[in-house]
């Protein structure tokens, strides 16, 4: 499907993508550089905002919608949007965006993937719901679960608030946390300091090694104290860790083996039923071959990702090609339709091939569809079996 033509400079008209976004100024900033246009353009995508001033119906026509809003009245527009134009594709439908907005239900389906490597295994750190202040409790209210933990709020919406998280070591640091209920504690499991993210972009995939809290040794646990409230990991890290040391710690960490990465990137992809996304995962350093997903964010910071241009270019051509090739297999059945039932309208002698009127127009389609058809005996022995059914 293509909506628009340009102008080139032969005088010719190549067809463009037209692919809308719908994004935070912050996001735009650091989504929508001038590499990403310019590489875009080059491969026939036009990439542009919508106006959020006027309703979805009123914008100028797209082949594909990327987003990242969150208020309601967005959403409402959405689905109203999606409801009278399926066939638009939407990348990502809010319902499924809306899973991750909650770090229970985000990794939920981890647990559930069918995963073929027989060293490697994949689970989520063990967590619990809370709903109560803290202070409300003497001990921890489970025994499935141990220190030292992190408290996470429930909600990861993309507020500031949503990235305010605690180390708790003991009880004491948990009567002492200063978090609005609800919220998560998931138990803390020393990796090495290094956190890979797993980007995701339809079917391209790419890890990258990030750093991350450093490991909690025995003495540290034992210690004085009780809790340490962070939300920007790089503030934690920078106090244990000098840059050369954490340089060298980036350096010697050793990536997960690619097919393992991207394995868990498809499995998640289809059972979240998204699109643009990405994991963050941690190697347990207790238990060999054992990662752990600790974090998924929609639509991530691309952009610090090496050539996340051309992955996210290929990324569009996937999308807005399958919908042109959905189209011409629609077109092609319909097409097929057509050519069966005037051939057999035209030999039932209701009309005469090479009269004028009807039965010239009826035989101009037939020598059309029958071009596309005639070449596919699978599909000819499908059509005769729907329009013999259609005459019993
Ligand atoms: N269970 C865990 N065990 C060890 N470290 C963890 C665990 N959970 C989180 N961390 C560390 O804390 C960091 C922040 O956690 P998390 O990714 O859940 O927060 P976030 O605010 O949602 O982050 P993001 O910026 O990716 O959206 C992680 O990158 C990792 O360094
Ligand atoms: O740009 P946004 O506001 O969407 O910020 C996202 C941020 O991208 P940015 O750092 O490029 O801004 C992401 O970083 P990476 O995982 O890719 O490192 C990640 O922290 C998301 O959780 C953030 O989304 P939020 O959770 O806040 O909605
Ligand atoms: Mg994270």
């Amino acid at each position: 499907m293509m909506s628009s033509d340009s102008e080139q400079k032969d005088g010719s008209s190549r067809c463009t993508y037209r692919i809308a976004y719908a994004l935070s100024p912050k996001k735009v900033e650091s989504f929508i550089q001038p590499s990403l246009l310019n590489l875009a353009l080059q491969r026939r995508i036009h990439l542009f905002p919508l106006q959020l001033s006027k309703p979805l119906s009123d914008q100028p026509p797209f082949d594909c919608l990327i987003h990242k809003l969150s208020h309601p009245d967005w959403i409402h527009q959405l689905l109203l949007f999606l409801s009278h134009n399926p066939h638009i594709p939407v990348i990502d439908h809010p319902h499924a965006i809306h899973r991750l907005h909650n770090r229970i239900t985000m990794l939920q389906l981890v647990d559930h993937l069918n995963l073929t490597s027989p060293h490697l295994s994949l689970a989520i750190p063990n967590q619990l719901l809370l709903d109560t202040p803290p202070s409300l409790f003497h001990t921890l209210p489970s025994n499935h679960i141990t220190f030292p933990l992190i408290a996470k709020p429930l909600l990861a919406d993309g507020s500031a608030g949503s990235h305010q998280m605690s180390l708790v070591f003991n009880e004491e640091g948990l009567r002492a946390l200063n978090l609005n209920p609800p919220f998560v504690l998931q138990e803390f499991v020393n990796h090495g300091g290094v956190v890979f993210k797993v980007y995701v972009a339809g079917r391209h995939v790419q890890c990258v090694k990030r750093k991350s809290l450093p490991d909690i040794s025995e003495e540290k646990f034992g210690g004085s104290q009780n809790l340490l409230p962070f939300s920007q990991i790089s503030n934690v890290a920078a106090q244990e860790q000098s840059d050369q040391s954490l340089a060298k710690l980036m350096e010697a960490a050793e990536l997960p083996p690619s097919s393992f990465v991207n394995e868990v990137a498809t499995q998640l992809r289809q059972a979240l039923n998204l699109n643009l996304f990405n994991f963050d995962m941690i190697r347990d350093s207790k238990v060999e071959g054992r990662y752990l997903v600790i974090d998924i964010n929609y639509f991530p910071g691309y952009a610090k990702m090496p050539c996340y241009e051309t992955i996210l270019t290929d990324f569009f051509l996937d999308i807005v090609q399958q919908k042109q090739s959905e189209v011409s297999n629609n077109c092609v059945a319909i097409l097929s339709i057509i050519w069966w039932s005037s051939g057999n309208v035209r030999d039932s002698g209701i009309v005469k091939n090479g009269e004028g009127g009807l039965g010239k127009e009826l035989s101009c389609i037939y020598n059309l569809a029958s071009e596309k058809v005639a070449p596919n005996p699978s599909l000819v022995q499908v059509i005769r079996k729907c329009w013999d059914s259609g005459r019993q």
